[in-house]
């Protein structure tokens, strides 16, 4: 089928190089025209495991091309619409100006009985609205939400775990056409959740609002563990045990970051207040709170340990993006404390292995370095995303390298035991 796919960010990009792996006949078009030249020479502009070698193949096939011209839109029959719904500053909801612009723009190169589909995460109601633009041009609408993970995003892509269409009522076209799609991507398993523009919204703000309350339940309890000497590693595996809660997303440390769960979170409270429900998810704004709680937490916690000031002190922060396997530094908890410590007179080197130049773009004045750069004479190691390779440090070869062994775990991600043995002071969060 051909497909167009109408911004190539981190959703977008995997999106388009995923169909066409699929077998479509796919064009990604984007206003960034560094961004539509680097894909077009089979380069991800970001870090995405197992994006670069789809690129190369859709490309190297014929069936995946990108452009900057919206133009190119026509003839596809379906057309997702991935562009950004940032936070806006004022309000804390969504800023849908993106998505407005690129209906508008993408409008009049639609043929009657194509298939417009939403992927981008937005308020309640958008999609009624937008339906009324649709309408005249005889184009069907349908919201799609996405839930791809970041790190995990080609996989997530080709292998969902569900499926979920938002489409008007008896518009059975639009299932169809979405089937289609999908076809290669499902198996006889997979779930197909067909419901109404407004669940369908719903369901992707649901989905990140309870996995960020899972993320802030865990460290709510991590602060009472700090002050009763409880271990909140512990405390999860052992109410993970329970298959009613689960072990995942119960990783105490310095919180949730991202381009998806703080601002979503944020969206859908400010879209419940205008919606006159405010109360319904007030618990978010403590969900939000929590979070930020942590990063000021890992914060004091280095101070502590470097004798009540960083003033002058070498720092070396391990992790910039905000998870690992990701270049992705958007309301990143490591950058914040990384920005922090040097703000209160720290001189940190922070080190990431795919996240410097995003972090250099956003805060030219920390220092950024190689692994042994940050770690050479430090005063205190500061672990603020669990890359695979910072998990497998070994504290007792880097010992001789730092100027004093303090390792501060913000993602309670390494072995205290191992650490203690080879003579430093860990200190994760909430755990003993
Ligand atoms: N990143 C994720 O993991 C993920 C997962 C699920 C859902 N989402 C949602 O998907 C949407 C996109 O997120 P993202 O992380 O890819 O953002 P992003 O900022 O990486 O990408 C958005 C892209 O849209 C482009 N764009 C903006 N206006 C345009 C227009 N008028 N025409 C064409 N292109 C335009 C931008 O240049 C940019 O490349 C958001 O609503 C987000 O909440 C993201
Ligand atoms: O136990 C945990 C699990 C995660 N995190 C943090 O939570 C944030 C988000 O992690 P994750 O959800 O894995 O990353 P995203 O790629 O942002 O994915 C989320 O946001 C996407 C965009 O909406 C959705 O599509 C995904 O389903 C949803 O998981 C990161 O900072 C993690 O470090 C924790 O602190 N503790």
């Amino acid at each position: 089928m051909k497909i167009s796919v109408i911004g190539c960010g981190y959703l977008g990009a995997v999106h388009a190089a995923s169909m066409a792996s699929l077998g479509h006949d796919v064009v990604g078009i984007d206003v960034d025209a560094a961004k539509i030249g680097a894909l077009s020479e089979g380069q991800a502009p970001f870090y995405e495991p197992g994006l670069p070698q789809l690129l190369t193949e859709g490309i190297a096939s014929g069936r995946l091309r990108f452009s900057t011209d919206i133009a190119d839109a026509a003839g596809s029959r379906v057309h997702f619409v991935a562009v950004g719904t940032p936070q806006m500053k004022t309000s804390g909801g969504a800023d849908l100006t993106y998505v407005d612009a690129a209906f508008t723009s993408l409008l009049p190169h639609v043929a009657s009985g194509d298939l417009l589909v939403g992927k981008s995460t937005v308020p309640v109601g958008t999609a009624a609205r937008l339906s009324e633009l649709v309408e005249p041009t005889g184009a069907l609408l349908a919201w799609n939400p996405e839930f791809l993970r970041e790190g995990f995003a080609v996989q997530d892509t080709v292998s969902p775990d569900r499926l979920v269409y938002g489409v008007q009522a008896g518009q059975q076209a639009s299932v169809d056409l979405l089937n289609e799609v999908y076809a290669a991507a499902v198996s006889a398993d997979t779930p197909v959740v067909v419901t109404d523009f407004a669940t369908a919204e719903l369901v992707k703000v649901a989905a990140n609002a309870f996995l960020a309350t899972k993320i802030s339940f865990i460290n709510a309890m991590a602060e009472i563990a700090e002050v009763t000497g409880a271990d909140v590693t512990q405390l999860a595996d052992a109410i993970g045990y329970d298959a009613r809660i689960g072990r995942r997303f119960l990783n105490a440390g310095v919180g949730f970051g991202g381009g998806c769960l703080p601002k979503d979170i944020r969206a859908f409270t400010a879209r419940a207040e205008e919606l006159g429900r405010g109360e319904s998810v007030a618990f978010l704004k403590e969900v939000d709170a929590i979070n930020l709680r942590r990063r000021q937490r890992a914060l004091d916690v280095v101070v502590e340990e470097l004798g009540g000031s960083v003033y002058r002190k070498k720092v070396a922060v391990l992790g910039l993006a905000f998870k690992p396997d990701s270049d992705d530094v958007r309301d990143s908890p490591a950058l914040d404390v990384a920005v922090q410590l040097h703000g209160l007179g720290a001189h940190v080197v922070g080190t990431d292995p795919e996240a410097i130049p995003n972090s250099q773009r956003l805060h030219p004045q920390l220092t950024f370095g190689t692994l042994d750069e940050a770690l050479d004479g430090a005063d205190a190691v500061v672990l603020l995303t669990e890359w695979k390779q910072y998990r497998a440090l070994d504290p007792s070869a880097i010992a001789a390298q730092v100027s004093q062994p303090i390792l501060v775990d913000g993602r309670n991600a390494l072995d205290p035991a191992a650490w203690r043995a080879a003579g430093w002071t860990y200190r994760g969060l909430g755990r003993r």
